[in-house]
């Protein structure tokens, strides 16, 4: 081993004679690493049928994800029925309780919810998707989530997700609510806008456009789009 790899890293770092760490983002420890996860065309099983169930439903059919449900019949909440019948190609029904064997095809699997009436069952999905190191939502648990579900605003391309981080989710509905109505209508029809011009200059200069200023095409702001 040579003896700058075996020598302190730390000591390694340049001195940064100008620099000013008061301009740098504060850290706050204890908060989620909130991210936009992409599931196109990726499997996920959603455990239960109920209410809870419908709204899992909602948001992975906006992600274009491929879902197993995994629910008996008899349980079923209308919505969530509704969604069955007219996304037949987006969601494989299986009308049964969850079986271990559902998770068999482990490496297919991207992510679990569940979101059932049954702590028990909801444990025990819960110990074999570590045992499979799938990440897993267990609505309801907390100390059983990988992550957490957010109050999400959607309008065209743009997403907001609001999370307290499981202190108040009735909370996170109304911040986002509040969040929601101070923009304006159109904001998703001009945001689509940016994305046609962003897309139209990588054409005219490909490697443009993405850098922001730097590269010398500047993103439209808010007030260039009546925002
Ligand atoms: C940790 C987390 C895990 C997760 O689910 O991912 C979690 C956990 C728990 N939820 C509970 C209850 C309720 N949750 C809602 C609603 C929502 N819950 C959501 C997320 C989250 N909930 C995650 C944290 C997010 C954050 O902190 O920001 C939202 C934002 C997103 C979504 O689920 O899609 C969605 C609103 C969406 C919207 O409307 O926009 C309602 C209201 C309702 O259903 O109308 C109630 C009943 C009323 C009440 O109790 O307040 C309980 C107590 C159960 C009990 O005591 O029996 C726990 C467990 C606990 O807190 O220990
Ligand atoms: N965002 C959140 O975190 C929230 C979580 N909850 C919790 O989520 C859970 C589900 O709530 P709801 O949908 O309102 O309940 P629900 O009673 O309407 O639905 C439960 C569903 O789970 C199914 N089910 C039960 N055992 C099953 C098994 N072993 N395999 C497959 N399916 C099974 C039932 O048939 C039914 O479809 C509850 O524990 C509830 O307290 C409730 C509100 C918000």
């Amino acid at each position: 081993m040579s003896s700058s790899a075996s020598s302190d890293p730390l000591s390694l770092i340049p001195n940064f004679p100008d620099e000013d760490p008061s301009t740098y983002p504060p850290i706050q420890p204890g908060g989620s690493l909130i991210l936009a996860w992409q599931v196109h065309n990726k499997r996920v099983i959603l455990v239960g049928g109920g209410n809870v169930a419908a709204t899992r439903l909602v948001h992975l059919l906006n992600a274009d994800a491929l879902i197993t449900l995994i629910a008996p019949p008899a349980g079923l909440h209308p919505e969530t029925a509704y969604r069955i019948k007219t996304h037949g190609s987006r969601i494989t029904y299986i009308p049964r309780h969850f079986q271990p064997s559902d998770l068999g095809d482990v490496f297919s699997i991207s992510l679990v919810l569940t979101a059932i009436d049954d702590p028990v069952a909801s444990t025990e999905i819960y110990t074999l998707c570590k045992k499979l190191k799938i990440p897993v939502n267990v609505a309801d648990v907390p100390p059983e989530c990988d992550f957490y579900f957010g109050s999400v605003h959607r309008d065209g391309p743009l997403q907001i997700m609001v999370s307290t981080n499981g202190n108040g989710p009735k909370l996170a509905a109304m911040i986002r609510r509040k969040v929601a109505d101070s923009l304006p209508k159109d904001t998703g029809e001009a945001i689509v806008k940016v994305g046609e011009l962003r897309k139209k200059l990588r054409g005219i200069a490909p490697g443009k456009g993405e850098g922001g200023q730097e590269d010398g095409v500047d993103e439209p702001g808010l007030r260039d789009l009546g925002i």
